[in-house]
């Protein structure tokens, strides 16, 4: 079995021991080649290219954005071998066996695909899970959302969002650019700090799709391709307790910004890890094939904890069987 080991030795948890635990062990397994990641998009890049010489495998050490990157790369080209939303895997097919199957060892800040792959948050014991789903051959096949805009598209394996929490991720990638760590706690301060300056009067959003009901006046949306949606140290956040890598894609979207609509909902995500979230202003989809976001104007727009601009129309898709992971 032949696998790459893309390593970001930028991401927040990973150094060079656990980097050298991981080629140790891994290398013991399978004939291992090792790439560190140099920019941003290198690590798409490394995973195309170990997509089209056919490696069985490619293994990353980093944080989700590294994993993002690394998904995209592996999917590439956009759409190749994919079943369209909403369509039968026709008997017998399984987009996701062409590719090379995904290892991920958790090396960054939050770790959320990882964690909610169930992998330990910690990147030894991981590689020792790992290891023992390569010799048992244990697999689970993925599906990933799509966010599609403006003649482009990419990849999600846990979230994307719209409106107040992408605003949040932008305030947070602005404080990491003066040196700043992401951490639980700078997230929840920042977020709390942005509420005062989030337009809580004027929604933007309209909510449509095939089947939908269409839904206006949505101030933010989170859009989920799993649950939890992120953690605050160890605990669970999960405003689509239904979602899963299994199902279609999963909506929260609020249409009061209120502080007691908002402190409901943040008491519900918090304690009640399997229960939908309730409550009169609140838009929830679960198992959609696909569905648009539009905007009146331009609405700040994060994917898998990216920001990635404002944007005004945003459509998400579900692709079904996209991956195979090694966990
Ligand atoms: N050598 C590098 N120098 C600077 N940035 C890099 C390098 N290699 C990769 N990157 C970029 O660093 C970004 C963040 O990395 P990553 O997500 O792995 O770690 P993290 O930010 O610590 O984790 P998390 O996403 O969980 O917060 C990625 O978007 C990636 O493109």
């Amino acid at each position: 079995m032949r696998a790459m080991l893309l390593v970001n030795p930028k991401a927040t948890t990973t150094n060079a021991r656990t980097r050298d635990v991981l080629i140790r062990a891994l290398g013991a397994a399978v004939e291992l080649s090792v790439e560190e990641t140099r920019y941003r998009g290198h690590a798409a890049a490394l995973a195309a290219t170990a997509r089209a010489k056919g490696y069985d495998v490619v293994a990353v050490l980093g944080g989700d954005g590294t994993i993002n990157e690394t998904v995209n790369g592996l999917l590439n080209p956009v759409n190749g071998g994919d079943v369209p939303p909403g369509e039968e895997i026709p008997p017998g097919e399984d987009p996701s066996a062409g590719r090379p199957a995904l290892i991920v060892i958790p090396g960054g800040s939050a770790n959320v695909f990882a964690r909610a792959l169930g992998l330990p948050n910690d990147p030894v014991e991981s590689t020792g899970a790992v290891l023992e789903a390569l010799r048992e051959g244990r697999r689970r096949t993925v599906g990933l959302g799509q966010a599609l805009w403006e003649g482009q598209s990419r990849y999600f394996t846990f979230c994307s969002g719209m409106g107040y929490d992408a605003e949040v991720v932008r305030a947070v990638e602005g404080l990491r650019g003066t040196g700043r760590k992401a951490t639980p706690a700078r997230y929840v301060n920042t977020a709390l700090r942005h509420y005062l300056a989030t337009d809580k009067r004027h929604p933007a959003m309209r909510l449509t799709g095939p089947g939908i009901p269409a839904a206006e006046g949505v101030f933010m949306a989170i859009i989920s391709n799993t649950s939890p949606w992120t953690y605050v140290g160890t605990r669970p956040v999960t405003p689509t307790p239904w979602a899963s890598f299994e199902t279609g894609l999963d909506l929260l979207g609020l249409r009061r910004m209120g502080p007691m609509t908002l402190a409901a909902t943040i008491r519900q995500i918090l304690t009640e890890s399997d229960v939908l979230p309730a409550g009169r202003h609140l838009v929830q989809l679960h198992d959609e094939p696909e569905f648009t976001l539009t905007a009146e104007r331009p609405v700040a727009f994060q994917l898998d904890g990216d920001y990635l601009g404002e944007r005004e129309t945003v459509t998400f898709r579900s692709t079904r069987n996209a991956l195979q992971v090694l966990v």
